[in-house]
C-alpha cells in the first residue's frame, strides 16, 4: 500500500517524495518480518513450555521453569493493535557511537531477533535505546539520524526523521508525538513508551537503589513515569525483583482499574497494584472515624504512643526457673534470667522476634546443663520440647507477654494513654466503650494504620525491592509509615502533586513525607511539562493555585487545542445531558464530575435521557459516558469533562478547593462548567 505523501512527515525536505515511500515500504516490509520472527520466537517459547516438565528433573525445577516460560510465552504475545516498534536509530561515525557506529536499530516494546539471533527490534529499555529518548541535536550520542514513527490501528503510516548529526531536533514540536497527545482517550491508561520525554526518561532510568520524589502539575506524566520505570528497573534486575517484588500503590481502586493494564503492556504481569488501605487491611473496617478522630489516629505521635504502650508489657518480676526433664530438674537463677532479658531488649528487636529470641536463649542454657549432666547433645525434639514447657512459657508470658497489634490498638483506644497526646485528643479517639471481644470491636478505616504499625513493632515485614507511590501528597504520617515499613530494604518513587493533596494530613512539604518514608535524601524532582490539559484549561484552573496556599512549580501545556464553558443555568440536570449529548458528538470519552452526593441523580437523569453510563471502577463498561464522584476522580482524565456545580464540591470538605482543582485538571480536550451557586470568587471574571 502506498500513501498520499501527505501522510509522511520528514524533516528532510531534500528527499523527494516517492523516496520516503519506498522508504516506508522498507519499514513495512521490516514489521512484517519482525512480527514472523516474534511468532517464531512464541513457538519456540510454547514448545519449550509444553516439554519443560519432562526435560526438567524434579518437581520444583519443572515448576520453576514452567513459571519462567510461561511467562517468556506471555511477554511474547504480539498486539495486532500496538506496533512493534516505534523508533530507529542510525548510529553515524563519530566516536560517541562506540560499537554501533554505523548500525541502525528498530525500538520497540521488546526484544524481537531473527532466527540467527540478530536482532530485529531492541527492547525500549535496553541500553542501547536510551539514545532514542535523550539524543538531542546538542548532544546527539552518536546518533546521526533518529526516526519516530506514525501508526494507525496497527499500521505504519508515516514517519519523522531528525538529523542529530545536521542539529536538526524536533523536541516537543514533532508531529507524531502531538498526534499521539492529541489521540482520543478510550478505556484504560496506556503507555507512552514511543513518546518518553527526555525529563522523563531521566526519571524512568534512574537507578534501582535510587529513591526519587516527583512533583509535577496535573497531567505531567506522573503516573506514566512511575509505571515505565517499574517496567524499567524488572527489565533491568529481573530476578532480584522477582524475588523481592515491586509495588505500585495508588489512590483508589477506580484508579487502580484506569491503570491496571499498562504495565501489562509492556511485558510485565507480576506486580502488585494496591491501594494503601488494602496493603494494611488486617481487621475488618465496621466503623468510620469523625474527621478529627483520623486525623488523631493518623498522626506521627501515635507511633510513639504505641511502642510505649508496647514497651510497657516487658519486665515482670523474675523467679528464678526449674524444669523438670524426667528424672533431671534443671534450674536458672533469677539473675541470669534478668540479664538475659536485658541483653535481649538492648539488641532492639521488633517485640515478637526478642520474645522468641529470649526463648531459644534459656533452652540454650537448658541445653547446656543437660549436655554436661548426660555427656551428649539432646535432639531437635527435645530442643522443642523444652522451648514449649510450661515454666519456659510461664517466665515469657511474664517478662515479655504476647501481644498481637489487635490487642495492642484495642489497648489504647479503650484507655488511651497521657503523655504524648493531649486530653481532647484522648477523647477524640477514645472508645465509648470497651469491646466484648477484639473480634467484635468497630475497627475504623484509621484504625487500620494504627494495627499496621503495631504488627510493625511486633514482626518485622518482607521488603519490596520497589515500591511505586502515585498520589502521594494524601498520604498520611501513618500511611507513610506503613509503606516505608514494606520497602526498607528497597527504593521508592513518590509521585503527587502538593496542589492536589485533598487528606486533612495531605502535605505541604514533600521532605516530611520523605522522612516518613524513610527516604529523607530522596531527590525532589519537578515535571513541568503538561501533556494532558489543554492550555485554556490549565490557565482557569491555576486561578486557584493562590488560594491552595502551596509553593509548586507552574507547568507548561504542550496543548492549545481544546476548549474551555463556563455556564450559569437553572436547571443543573437538564444542562448536563445536554452537555453530554453535545459531547458524544466528538471522539472519546465524557466524564461527568460532581459532588459524591449528586452522582445517583445525574446517572439517572442520563439514563432517563437513553444515554448508557457507567461508574468510574466499571473498566469493562462499554459505555463512553462515566459519572464519577469527586472524591474519586483523582489520576483519571476524560476527553470531555462536564463538571456540575463546583460550589457543592468544594462545601463538601475542608480542602474543597483542592478538591475542585484536581475535578477542573482531567480534561483532555474540552471542559464544560455547570453552575447554578456562584463560583469561588477566584474563578469568577
Ligand atoms: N511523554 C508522553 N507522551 C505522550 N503522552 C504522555 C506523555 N507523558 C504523559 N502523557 C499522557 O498524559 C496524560 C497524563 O499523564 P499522567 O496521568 O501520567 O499524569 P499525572 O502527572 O500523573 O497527572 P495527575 O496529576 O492528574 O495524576 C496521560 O494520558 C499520559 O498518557
Amino acid at each position: 500500500m502506498t500513501l498520499p505523501a501527505d501522510h509522511l512527515v520528514n524533516t528532510d525536505a531534500t528527499e523527494p517524495a516517492s523516496d520516503l515511500e519506498t522508504d516506508l515500504d522498507g519499514e513495512r516490509a521490516h514489521l512484517t518480518a519482525s512480527r514472523a520472527a516474534l511468532r517464531r520466537m512464541r513457538d519456540r517459547a510454547e514448545a519449550l513450555f509444553s516439554t519443560g516438565g519432562n526435560v526438567a528433573g524434579d518437581a520444583y525445577t519443572a515448576e520453576t521453569l514452567g513459571r519462567t516460560l510461561a511467562r517468556r510465552v506471555a511477554e511474547l504475545a504480539d498486539d495486532p493493535d500496538t506496533p512493534l516498534f516505534f523508533g530507529r536509530l542510525d548510529f553515524g561515525s563519530s566516536p560517541a557511537a562506540e560499537d554501533h557506529a554505523g548500525h541502525r536499530y528498530h525500538v520497540g516494546r521488546r526484544h524481537v531477533t531473527d532466527d540467527d539471533g540478530e536482532p530485529m527490534v531492541l527492547d525500549w529499555r535496553a541500553p542501547v535505546s536510551r539514545a532514542f529518548y535523550r539524543a538531542s541535536a546538542r548532544e546527539p550520542q552518536g546518533i546521526a539520524v533518529r526516526r519516530r514513527f506514525g501508526f494507525a490501528a496497527g499500521l505504519l503510516t508515516s514517519f519523522e526523521d531528525e538529523h542529530l548529526d545536521r542539529g536538526e531536533e524536533l523536541g516537543t514540536a514533532s508531529r507524531i508525538l502531538t498526534a499521539e497527545i492529541e489521540r482520543p482517550r478510550v478505556g484504560p491508561m496506556r503507555d507512552i513508551v514511543a513518546t518518553i520525554q527526555p525529563e522523563q526518561d531521566e526519571l524512568v532510568r534512574a537507578d534501582l537503589d535510587v529513591s526519587i520524589c516527583v512533583q509535577g502539575a496535573p497531567g505531567t506524566g506522573k503516573t506514566a513515569v512511575g509505571l515505565h520505570r517499574a517496567a524499567y528497573l524488572l527489565y533491568l534486575h529481573r530476578e532480584r525483583l522477582r524475588r523481592s517484588g515491586v509495588l505500585v500503590v495508588g489512590p483508589n481502586r477506580a484508579f487502580l482499574s484506569y491503570i491496571s493494564a499498562v504495565l501489562p503492556a509492556l511485558g510485565e504481569v507480576e506486580v502488585e497494584q494496591a491501594t494503601v488501605d488494602d496493603l494494611i487491611a488486617a481487621v475488618r473496617v465496621r466503623a468510620e472515624d469523625s474527621t478529627a478522630a483520623a486525623t488523631v489516629k493518623h498522626d506521627a505521635r501515635m507511633a510513639a504512643v504505641l511502642a510505649t504502650a508496647l514497651d510497657a508489657h516487658i519486665g515482670g518480676d523474675v523467679e528464678p526457673m526449674t524444669v523438670p526433664d524426667g528424672s533431671y530438674r534443671w534450674r536458672i537463677g533469677a539473675e541470669v534470667l534478668r540479664r538475659l532479658v536485658d541483653d535481649v531488649r538492648a539488641e532492639n528487636l521488633p517485640y515478637g522476634t526478642a520474645r522468641e529470641r529470649i526463648r531459644a536463649r534459656v533452652v540454650s542454657l537448658l541445653q547446656r546443663q543437660s549436655e554436661a549432666r548426660r555427656g551428649d547433645s539432646p535432639n531437635d525434639a527435645w530442643l522443642r520440647r523444652m522451648g514449649k514447657a510450661k515454666q519456659v512459657t510461664d517466665f515469657l508470658d511474664q517478662v515479655w507477654p504476647a501481644v498481637t497489634p489487635e490487642a495492642l490498638v484495642a489497648e489504647i483506644l479503650i484507655d488511651p494513654p497521657a503523655g504524648v497526646l493531649t486530653d481532647d485528643e484522648r477523647e477524640l479517639i477514645r472508645w465509648p466503650a470497651a469491646p466484648r471481644s477484639l473480634k467484635s470491636a468497630k475497627w475504623t478505616t484509621a484504625d487500620l494504620v494504627l494495627v499496621d504499625e503495631a504488627a510493625g513493632l511486633i514482626e518485622r515485614r518482607p521488603s519490596f525491592g520497589h515500591v511505586v507511590v502515585d498520589e502521594a501528597q494524601d498520604l498520611s504520617a501513618m500511611q507513610a509509615r506503613a509503606i516505608a515499613r514494606r520497602s526498607e530494604h528497597g527504593s521508592i518513587t513518590l509521585l503527587g502533586d502538593l496542589a492536589q493533596g485533598t487528606a486533612p494530613w495531605a502535605a505541604a512539604d514533600w521532605r516530611e513525607t520523605l522522612r516518613h518514608l524513610g527516604k529523607p535524601d530522596a531527590e525532589v524532582v519537578p515535571l513541568t511539562i503538561g501533556f494532558r490539559v489543554p492550555a485554556a484549561v490549565v490557565a482557569f484552573a491555576n486561578r486557584l493555585l493562590p488560594v491552595l496556599a502551596v509553593d509548586v512549580p507552574a507547568a507548561r501545556s504542550l496543548r492549545n487545542d481544546g476548549g474551555l464553558t463556563i455556564e450559569a443555568v437553572t436547571d443543573l440536570e437538564a444542562a448536563m445531558v445536554d452537555e453530554v449529548r453535545a459531547a458524544l458528538s466528538y471522539d472519546g470519552s465524557v466524564g461527568v464530575i460532581a459532588a459524591d452526593t449528586a452522582v445517583d441523580g445525574l446517572r439517572a437523569a442520563l439514563t432517563k435521557a437513553g444515554i448508557e453510563n457507567a461508574t468510574a471502577d466499571d473498566v469493562e463498561s462499554e459505555a463512553r459516558v462515566t459519572v464519577v464522584p469527586a472524591s474519586v476522580v483523582k489520576g483519571l482524565e476524560y476527553d470531555h469533562v462536564v463538571v456540575v456545580e463546583p460550589a457543592a464540591i468544594v462545601e463538601a470538605e475542608p480542602r474543597g478547593l483542592h478538591r475542585l482543582y484536581v475535578v477542573l485538571t482531567r480534561a483532555v480536550s474540552r471542559l464544560a462548567v455547570l453552575h447554578t451557586a456562584p463560583l469561588p470568587a477566584v474563578l469568577r471574571d
